[in-house]
Formats: structure tokens, sequence, C-alpha cells
């Protein structure tokens, strides 16, 4: 059954001024690009500016998704927030690419202020909706269509032929059940969940709030997490993702697989200030995973990892810290 939950955050509905949805039937792939990069940096900085009301007023638990509910109950965010909402949701248009910054000179009030901007601008967007539109229009088509393709041509290997027997996957961040991970045949039962469902068949639900699995009929032999990472706005929660993930999975056996089907944008891993496919592997390897296949596209990066069901011990091993200096880099981390 798809769990449909009360929208907030990227989730609310999408609409216009006027009240009616701006999600467009398609996208060309440039404008495409655009908005995936926008909705990165929208997402980015609100998660930096939760991050500082947070601090200032003392709420651990607030989050991107309940912040309305738990701040509207103050005056100064109702007179701050919904004036500044209403303003730019008049104002800011598609074409309005507003330079956002965050820092410590801000007020609380201002901090309300560029919230209000931030969502009003993820509204005239049309919401995650456009985003994962522009997801499967843009880049989909750019980098050659669904990316488990290239999951099943690897899985078709000899080296996984014999292991896959009754072997069952969970898709996260997944925006079509006709997946080649779905209609390849190659798993008995295919879970597939998104932040913002699509389809009756993908569950509406955050991976990182998904229940842990109490026993190993819970687990999966194979997990996919095809460009969801990137769009975790934070390089801490980025590498929480990927420690759940290992929660997920079946210990590997002589006869079934265990492994994780990983995909980021390619600058991720070679455009960083802060992060390389070695940055990655060293990671991975402390996670359990060992890499089995790479391939990088023009603009995509893919990996197959198996995971020996082991992880090393954790304690803040992997910081934040400049490893490629130079102008033109991303500032993309992954923390752990
Ligand atoms: C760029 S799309 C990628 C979709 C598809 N996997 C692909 O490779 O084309 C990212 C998707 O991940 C979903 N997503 C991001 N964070 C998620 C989370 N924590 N739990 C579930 N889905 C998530 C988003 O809703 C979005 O639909």
């Amino acid at each position: 059954m798809v769990g449909k939950k009360k929208r907030s955050g990227l989730l609310r509905r999408p609409k216009s001024i006027t009240g009616n949805h701006t999600v467009p039937k398609s996208i060309k792939p440039q404008n495409a690009r655009q908005l995936i990069r926008r909705f990165h940096v929208l997402e980015k900085n609100k998660f930096s500016i939760i991050d500082k009301i947070k601090r200032i007023n003392n709420i651990p638990n607030l989050t991107t998704e309940n912040y309305r509910e738990i701040l509207s109950k103050t005056k100064l965010f109702k007179d701050s927030y919904d004036k500044s909402f209403e303003e730019h949701k008049n104002t800011l248009t598609k074409k309005s690419f507003e330079l956002i910054t965050i820092d410590d000179s801000l007020t609380e009030s201002e901090l309300y202020q560029k919230l209000a901007s931030i969502d009003a601008e993820v509204e005239i967007r049309g919401g995650l909706k456009a985003y994962q539109l522009a997801s499967t229009q843009g880049q989909n088509g750019k980098r050659g269509g669904d990316s488990s393709k290239r999951l099943v041509e690897w899985l078709k290997e000899s080296l996984y032929s014999h292991k896959l027997e009754n072997a069952t996957a969970l898709e996260i961040g997944c925006l079509s059940p006709d997946n080649a991970i779905s209609t390849s045949g190659l798993f008995t039962e295919v879970s597939r969940i998104d932040l913002n469902s699509q389809h009756h068949l993908i569950l509406q639900q955050d991976f990182m709030e998904r229940p842990l699995p109490t026993d190993s009929s819970e687990k999966f032999n194979l997990i996919s997490c095809s460009l969801v990472v990137n769009f975790v706005p934070d390089s801490r929660l980025r590498g929480e993702m990927l420690l759940r993930i290992t929660k997920f999975l079946k210990k590997p056996t002589n006869s079934s697989i265990s492994s994780l089907f990983f995909v980021l944008p390619l600058p991720c891993v070679t455009s960083s200030r802060y992060f390389d496919k070695d940055s990655l592997n060293k990671i991975m390897k402390h996670l359990g995973f060992t890499e089995v296949h790479y391939y990088e596209a023009k603009k995509v990066a893919y990996w197959l990892y198996d995971w020996s069901g082991e992880v090393s011990n954790l304690n803040n091993h992997f910081k934040k810290q400049e490893i490629h200096a130079g102008p033109n880099k991303n500032n993309f981390c992954i923390t752990l």
C-alpha cells in the first residue's frame, strides 16, 4: 500500500499565484538541467537556514520537513515568513535566479524571510514534481535513459548469475516502476520508494525515515541509490544515508548477493574541492563495500559495490577538507 503523507517542504503541492498547478508537461533538456541545479541550490540553502534557526532557538528536532508546523506558533515567524512568502510569490518568476547568501550577519527575522523566499521559489517552479520531471526528461535522456539498464547489464554477468535466485531489491528515489531493475525479471520482488511517489507502485517514503528492518526478511539483496545522495543537502546526511543503506542489506552468502548500485553526477567526483573518487571509495571501504564495477558516462558516474556484511568502527573519520584547490570547483562532499 502506498502511504500518502501530509505534504510539507518540497512535497507541498505546487500551485501558482493564481492557484493553478505550474508543473509543465515537458521540459527542454537544457532547462531541465538548469532547474535541477537550481533545486539543489535551494535545498542546500534551506538546509543551512534551518540549521541556523535550530541553533538560535535551541530546537534540536527542527527539520526541513517540520519547521512550518513548529515555528508557525511564534509571532516573529508568522510576521516575517508569511509576509515575505506572499511578496516573493507575487514578484518571483521562473526566470529569477536570485543569489542566496546565508551568513552569520542575518537576524532571525531575516532568516525566516530568506526561508520564505526559497519556499516561494520552489512553489513557483512547480515543487518536487517539477524536479522529478526534469530528472526524468532532461538528465535521463542525456545519459541514455534509465540508469538501472547498466545495473542489469552488470548483474547478467557470470559473476552474479548463480547468486540471484530469490533475490530482492530496494530502489531508493524511484521515478518509474517500469525501470529495468523492475522489468528485468532478475528480482523476485522490487520495493520502490520516493519522497514524492508518482505511481501507485512506488511507496511515498523518506528512506531516512523508513523503519529499520527487524529481521533479514525485511532486508534486500540489492539496493539501488541512483542520483539520490546528491539530492541530500548536507554532507553529514549523505554519509548517514550510505551508512543507513548497510542496515537494509542482507548479509552475503555463497549463493546470494549483497550489493549496492550507486550513481552520482560526475562533477561530484571530478570537480569538487572536497571530494573525489578516491574519497568515495575510502568511505565505501569503511562501510564494508568493494567496488566491482565502475562506469563513467559524460555526465554521470555509476558504481556497483558488493557488501561484505561488516561496517568498520566509525568515529567522525571522514571530514570535509580541501583536497583539490583551484577555481571552478564545486563544494560537494560526503562526510562520515
Ligand atoms: C534525480 S531523481 C533520480 C531518480 C532516479 N533514481 C534516476 O536515477 O533517474 C532523485 C529522486 O530521489 C528522490 N529522493 C531524494 N531523497 C530521498 C529520500 N531520502 N528518500 C526517498 N527518495 C528520495 C527524489 O524525490 C527524486 O525523485
